[in-house]
């Protein structure tokens, strides 16, 4: 794992908790405070970038994408062709990777979110023009440990980084503003967190395991001249459908700006 942070360390500890043996994992840190820290915490052994690029079988590169030019230039010659290279950033295509590491480096794209800390990550695998079958189903093995995993084309990655890459930031800023509504009619903050909390993983988990379309199971919630409908009606005319498309279609556009890896 090159550049453990968030991502990566929730990564990382899925995978230990899937049965990865630590001391098999190694991870690179730009602070040795850092790597100490991931060391103590997971058991798995600290190395340089250039340490990781000679002896790991398959490197996960995690660090944003402005800084993936500045650990390409310091892996670039140490990575054998062989050795397959999983990039988790936003926006950096597979063609970046393979332009600057040696010819018919196997190249995988993978978008992730933060519910790997739980076990319920959502992420999207693509392959780059030298990742075969066996190298996809690498990835899938290693991203699943942390939740579910499917298959997109790369020219995909941009809208499902906008859609479930992002995604949970929606539901948690939701959370927020639903929390502050529950102030405003009176309700305690601890109590109206609770609420809406339980109400988010019913919903979710009737979303899942249903097999109801979401305009059934609102249908369901909305009584004839009932009190959803009140609110339903004030969410349309506040245009929250319409800025939820715009919202997602920007975060999309700003994952295509950082295809580049430099700005
Ligand atoms: N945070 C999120 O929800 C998601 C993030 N991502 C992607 O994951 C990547 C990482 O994001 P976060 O974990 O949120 O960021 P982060 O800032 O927590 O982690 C990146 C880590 O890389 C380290 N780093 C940077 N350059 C390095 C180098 N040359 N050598 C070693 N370590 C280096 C940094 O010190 C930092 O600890 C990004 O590319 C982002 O697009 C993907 C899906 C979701
Ligand atoms: O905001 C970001 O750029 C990263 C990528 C997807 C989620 N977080």
């Amino acid at each position: 794992m090159l550049g453990t942070g968030k991502i990566g360390e929730a990564l990382l500890s899925g995978m230990i908790r899937a049965g990865w043996a630590p001391t098999d994992l190694l991870v690179t840190a730009r602070r040795p405070e850092r790597a100490r820290e991931l060391q103590e915490r997971h058991g798995v052994t600290p190395v340089t970038n250039q340490e990781a690029a000679k002896q790991a079988d398959t490197l996960i590169l995690t660090v944003k994408p402005q800084d993936m030019g500045t650990l390409l230039d310091e892996l670039t010659s140490h990575v054998p062709a062989d050795r397959l290279v999983i990039s988790g950033a936003a926006g950096i295509p597979t063609s970046y990777f393979e332009e600057r590491l040696a010819p018919n480096t196997p190249v995988v794209r993978v978008m992730t979110n933060t519910p790997a800390l739980v076990d319920e990550a959502m992420s999207v695998i693509s392959a780059g023009s030298h990742a075969t079958a066996d190298h996809l189903a690498h990835a899938e093995e290693i991203f699943g440990a942390v939740g579910k995993t499917l298959r997109v084309p790369e020219s995909q990655q941009d809208a499902c980084t906008a859609l479930s890459g992002s995604g949970p930031a929606y539901f948690f800023y939701l959370v927020e503003a639903m929390t502050d509504a529950g102030i405003l009619l009176g309700l305690p903050r601890d109590k109206a967190h609770d609420l809406i909390v339980q109400s988010a993983i019913g919903a979710a988990v009737m979303l899942r395991d249903s097999g109801e379309h979401p305009v059934k199971l609102r249908e369901n919630v909305t009584s004839p001249a009932g009190t959803t409908i009140n609110a339903i009606r004030e969410l349309e005319n506040h245009g929250v459908r319409a800025a939820l498309i715009a919202a997602l279609e920007a975060a999309r556009d700003r994952s295509r700006e950082l295809a580049s890896g430099n700005n």
